[in-house]
């Protein structure tokens, strides 16, 4: 049994409407961003984490120099979107405002 429940189609496709930049991609919230640096985008990943860890909810992401890739999914809710991969995407955009 997870303990997190997944989110339905319906309530993903309807979170995405206030998430700008992200989309569904392979079962997992997904946002690329490009910053104008290797500095930029690791002090933007250094802010993330401590986010990640308030939150206790981890990205899968990686980074190649200026270029950062987010994927969010939820192992507790059996690796499938949940309200918490909806909070973190929205806390990560407040982040870049
Ligand atoms: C024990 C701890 O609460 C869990 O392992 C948390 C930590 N971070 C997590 N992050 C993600 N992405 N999914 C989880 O299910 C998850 N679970």
């Amino acid at each position: 049994m997870p303990k997190v429940s997944p989110l339905s189609e319906q309530d993903v496709q309807q979170g995405l409407r206030e998430l700008d930049g992200w989309s569904v991609a392979d079962g997992k919230l997904h946002r690329e961003l490009k910053f104008a640096n290797f500095v930029e985008a690791f002090g933007f990943m250094a802010r993330v984490a401590l986010l990640a860890e308030k939150m206790n909810h981890h990205p899968e992401w990686s980074n190649v120099y200026n270029r950062v890739t987010i994927d969010l999914v939820t192992h507790d809710a059996g690796n499938a979107i949940s309200q918490r991969d909806l909070d973190l995407a929205k806390a990560i955009n407040q982040l870049l405002t």
